[in-house]
């Protein structure tokens, strides 16, 4: 499983004559490679993730996935949200479920495979509970779990452990990394994070806005698992937020935005 990403000579309007959102992005993403698009708010991550999951088209240039260039979602390259999305009314096990019901696979494979996919995300003990009575954490793991039942060669991220406690989120982060791992899914995760960056990425991308475009690029070449407190974690981490602010300076902000990014560089060290 898993199957490269081309990313050609992309561009995007939302409509014709409106401000240019997306400019010349180019990237070649490799089969198993894990990697993040970080940016400040509104440089057009999620568009750009958007438009690898199928649910927009670019204005120019297009978007491949294992050779064939995307116009329409897939069960072969999932989504995440920061919110999980589940159907409220129904149990884990039917919400991790659906997927492959509407893909017509026969009861019982839904059931092995729903069996197998709730061990892997920790949720076996919790197959039949309303989803409503699940934690934050316990819903996004459905959400994971009902992302992997299609098998998907590819997994979309877009910042979904954001509204989790850091605890949940440093678990989870590790486990969609070591499972996108095990099973071959190449996995784009958008972040405002450096260390979730760090945590979660053979490579960064890191992005400017207005327009939008990829400014730089970080091989992070660090083994799995990762330790944040590793001296060589924290220098990737520098190595990146070296990157972030060089990339603020190119890029004119907003007034409002002055503050926060200082801010944020005082905090960040
Ligand atoms: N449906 C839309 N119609 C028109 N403009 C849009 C639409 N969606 C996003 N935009 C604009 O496109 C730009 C990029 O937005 P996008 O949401 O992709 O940025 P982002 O980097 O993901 O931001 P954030 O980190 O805040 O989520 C912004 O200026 C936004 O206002």
């Amino acid at each position: 499983m898993g199957a490269t990403i081309s990313l050609n000579a992309i561009s995007h309007r939302y409509k014709p004559g409106a401000a240019t959102v997306l400019e010349a992005i180019d990237d070649q993403i490799k089969s198993g490679e894990r990697v993040v698009l970080i940016g400040r708010s509104g440089c057009g991550k999620s568009t750009l993730l958007h438009m690898i999951a199928g649910l927009l088209m670019p204005s120019d240039g297009c978007v491949k996935i294992g050779g064939r260039q995307v116009t329409r979602p897939s069960a072969k390259w999932n989504m995440m949200f920061q919110k999980p999305s589940l159907y409220p009314w129904m149990n884990v096990r039917d919400n991790v479920g659906l997927g492959l019901l509407f893909a017509g696979a026969a009861k019982a494979d839904i059931g092995e495979r729903v069996d197998q996919l709730l061990e892997m995300v920790g949720l076996a003990d919790k197959s039949r509970v309303n989803v409503q009575s699940l934690s934050g954490g316990q819903q996004q793991r459905v959400a994971l779990a009902r992302s992997l039942a299609t098998r998907p060669d590819v997994l979309l991220l877009d910042e979904p452990f954001s509204a989790l406690d850091a605890f949940t989120r440093a678990a989870l982060q590790q486990e969609v990394v070591g499972i996108c791992g095990e099973m071959g899914i190449t996995l784009v995760t958008v972040t405002h994070d450096i260390d979730e960056a760090i945590l979660m990425a053979d490579r960064v991308l890191i992005m400017a806005q207005n327009p939008g475009r990829i400014e730089s690029r970080l091989e992070v070449g660090l083994g799995w698992p990762r330790d944040p407190a590793s001296h060589d974690f924290q220098q990737r981490r520098r190595a990146l937020m070296d990157l972030f602010q060089h990339t603020d300076s190119v890029t004119p902000l907003p007034e409002k935005d002055r503050d926060g990014a200082r801010l944020r560089r005082v905090s960040n060290g």
